[in-house]
């Protein structure tokens, strides 16, 4: 069935609708019938798959007041239809007079201004008036009448004086244009239907419950979600006012405040809702109130949900069981212990000299814990700013400090809910944080800077220092309360010098890890070469051997490294132990100053001397204050860099 339907209440009509369909170059399907006929037809034609109906005067009347669901376009009478008829009329002579609507007279008054002539004029408002109307005209005298078909038919059965008449009808311009408003209502409509089907799926498919009233509190919408959270058909609530049904929502205080109300807790005992109540305006004026709600449990679950996934960015394990090599039984005991302490949740105090692997331990412990899923948040304390540390570790709300970010942010321990936060380098903190976080770990609590509100985290805590925290202690530079809490489960990394059983297995696996960054296929390390390594005293530990391997690796002329490459990668100190092992005399190597390779000092991780910290100063100004490049060329972590800075600092250096 076509779209578009005509239904012209006389045959003139649906010639002139013929024309100007061919006109048009469509096919539209015409219906002739008489007045009376037209609703029913157009009932038809609405059955049948139409969407427009075009019709005139009283039968487009009638069929609009029969509420079809289809829109009624009434074809127009327009100022050339009036012409065309006060054209005819004035060519039968006489007195001109007009019956029609309001609408159509108004065109008339327009056409008298133009030919300066007196038409009379009256107004029909129904059909009953027609026969009045004539009545009146004949009474003013006119000698010919314009009208539509209807009112000129009448008035033909009106016997008295003879007068003639013209029929007032669209011609084919009006038709055309009421073809083209039809079709402009059909694309409007099929938009508004695509989007009301839109609407319908989202309503239909979201999880969330929706529900809105109008401005009477008449519940409106109930979609499928809302009937599955409160356990009621939308049929039993829609059109009932909502404070009937559902009073706890409060929908109608929003209805008479125009307030919308975010993150409403919604007690329907049992069950809590989490909503969101928001009022509907149109032109200024609220006129209905919509919400949008869900379990609390559920939106819990996918904040956390989403918590996770956002944090686990960065915030991850980076090593297993696998990436820990260690045969010797001093690191199988400590091994154990990590085991051990995986399945707990009480907090662990890691320590042990620079580079010895306290963090990669720290890994372990979380990668083999039932937290392994959660995040893993490492803080090193000694490599964040002094004035930084505090929003870092705890948050903050918005414009809680200038430079504060909006809306806030959250700190290191909400980002490690339900994981682990280590904390390396903890004998760093000041006072003031050492304070704030010995409350956190007795209330197991955050709160942001400027808020006043505590968030409750889940979060387990390994500690991690390579200075002397029982020293610290004593000298009143580390809180004991604080120490005791952290020292909960102990684990002492034993230094690489006190293992070297592990030589051979912890050289194979750097050589195994090292060799795509370095790009050469290195075998190992041969025996000699090994034998004097395994005499050099590593104060940097596993760190300071990862360095050395590479170095190695990128010399080396052969598949192996050999005792020459050894020699060349050490440098001064392994050239001056290798002279000492040759004469079979081995003096104890400096506690605290080993040589670097290439010659230059390397600094130890000990106190600061001064020419170190020259050194350091040397250093960092020809690396433009690079501190990881510094690190690097000075042979020692970042962090013991960061230490060792923040001691000139302290003793004003
Ligand atoms: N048992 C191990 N097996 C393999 N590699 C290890 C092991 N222990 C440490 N490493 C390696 O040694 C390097 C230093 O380890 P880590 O950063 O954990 O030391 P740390 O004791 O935390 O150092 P710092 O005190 O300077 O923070 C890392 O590159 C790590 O991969």
């Amino acid at each position: 069935m076509a779209s578009i339907v005509i239904i012209a209440p006389f045959e003139e009509l649906a010639q002139t609708a013929n024309k100007a369909c061919e006109t048009l170059g469509k096919e539209i399907p015409i219906i002739t019938c008489s007045v009376d006929e037209a609703v029913t037809r157009a009932k038809e034609a609405e059955r049948n798959g139409a969407e427009v109906i075009i019709s005139r005067g009283t039968a487009a009347w009638k069929i609009s007041e029969a509420n079809l669901s289809i829109p009624v376009v009434s074809i127009p009478i327009s100022g050339y239809d009036l012409l065309r008829a006060y054209v005819q009329a004035t060519a039968l002579g006489g007195r001109i007079g007009i019956a029609d609507t309001e609408e159509v007279l108004r065109g008339v008054e327009s056409l008298e201004a133009i030919f300066n002539c007196k038409i009379k004029k009256y107004t029909i408002y129904s059909l009953e008036d027609v026969e009045s109307a004539v009545e009146a005209l004949l009474q003013e005298g006119i000698d010919v009448l314009i009208g539509k078909s209807v009112y000129v038919n009448r008035v033909k059965s009106v016997k008295g004086r003879p007068i003639s008449t013209v029929i007032l009808s669209s011609g084919i311009e009006s038709i055309i244009q009421a073809i083209c408003e039809a079709e402009q209502l059909i694309s409007v409509r099929r938009k508004e239907v695509a989007q009301t089907e839109q609407l319908q799926t989202v309503l239909d498919f979201i999880t969330e419950g929706v529900i809105a009233i109008d401005q009477q509190g008449a519940v409106t919408v109930f979609n499928p979600a809302a009937e599955r959270l409160l356990n009621l058909s939308a049929q039993s609530v829609k059109g009932r006012p909502i404070d009937k049904v559902l009073p706890s929502f409060k929908m109608t205080e929003v209805l008479q405040s125009g307030e919308e109300r975010l993150n409403q807790i919604i007690d329907m005992h049992p069950l809590k809702l989490i909503g969101h109540l928001v009022p509907i305006h149109f032109n200024m004026n609220v006129i209905g109130v919509l919400c949008t709600f869900n379990e609390l449990s559920q939106f819990q679950k996918q904040e956390q949900e989403i918590r996770q996934k956002l944090y686990h960015k960065g915030h991850v394990t980076r090593y297993q069981l696998r990436d820990v090599v260690g045969q010797s039984p001093v690191f199988q005991q400590t091994l154990n212990k990590v085991k051990k302490y995986a399945g707990v949740d009480s907090t662990v105090l890691v320590t042990g000299e620079t580079g010895v692997g306290k963090e990669v331990l720290a890994h372990l412990i979380h990668s083999l814990s039932p937290r392994s899923r959660g995040p893993f948040v490492a803080v090193n304390c000694a490599a964040i700013p002094e004035q930084l540390l505090e929003s870092e570790l705890f948050g903050y709300v918005e414009g809680a400090f200038t430079g504060a970010r909006k809306k806030g942010k959250a700190g290191y321990f909400e980002l490690a809910h339900r994981g682990t936060i280590f904390l390396d380098e903890i004998g760093e903190l000041d006072e003031t944080l050492q304070v704030r976080l010995l409350r956190v770990l007795q209330e197991r609590q955050v709160m942001r800077l400027g808020d006043e509100r505590v968030v409750p985290v889940d979060v387990r805590v390994i500690a991690a220092s390579n200075r002397n925290l029982e020293d610290m202690v004593a000298e009143g530079r580390f809180r004991a309360d604080l120490f005791y809490r952290i020292n909960v489960l102990r684990i002492d990394v034993p230094p690489l010098r006190e293992r070297k059983e592990d030589f051979p297995l912890l050289c194979e696996h750097l050589i195994k890890e090292l060799r795509p960054y370095v790009r050469r296929q290195i075998k190992g390390i041969e025996k000699k070469a090994m034998d004097l390594m395994k005499q050099y005293e590593w104060p940097g530990n596993i760190r300071e051997l990862r360095n050395f391997i590479e170095r190695a690796m990128i010399l080396s002329q052969h598949d192996w490294i050999d005792l020459e490459t050894v020699l060349e990668a050490g440098g001064a100190p392994f050239q001056t132990l290798y002279k000492k092992e040759t004469e079979k005399n081995v003096p104890p190597v400096d506690e605290n100053t080993v040589h670097k390779p290439s010659g230059q000092k390397q600094l130890s991780p000990g106190r600061l001397r001064d020419h170190e910290y020259d050194q350091i100063f040397r250093v960092l100004k020809e690396t433009h204050y690079n501190q990881t490049k510094a690190a690097q060329i000075l042979g020692i972590s970042r962090t013991t860099l960061w230490r060792k800075l923040k001691e000139a600092k302290r003793n004003k250096l």
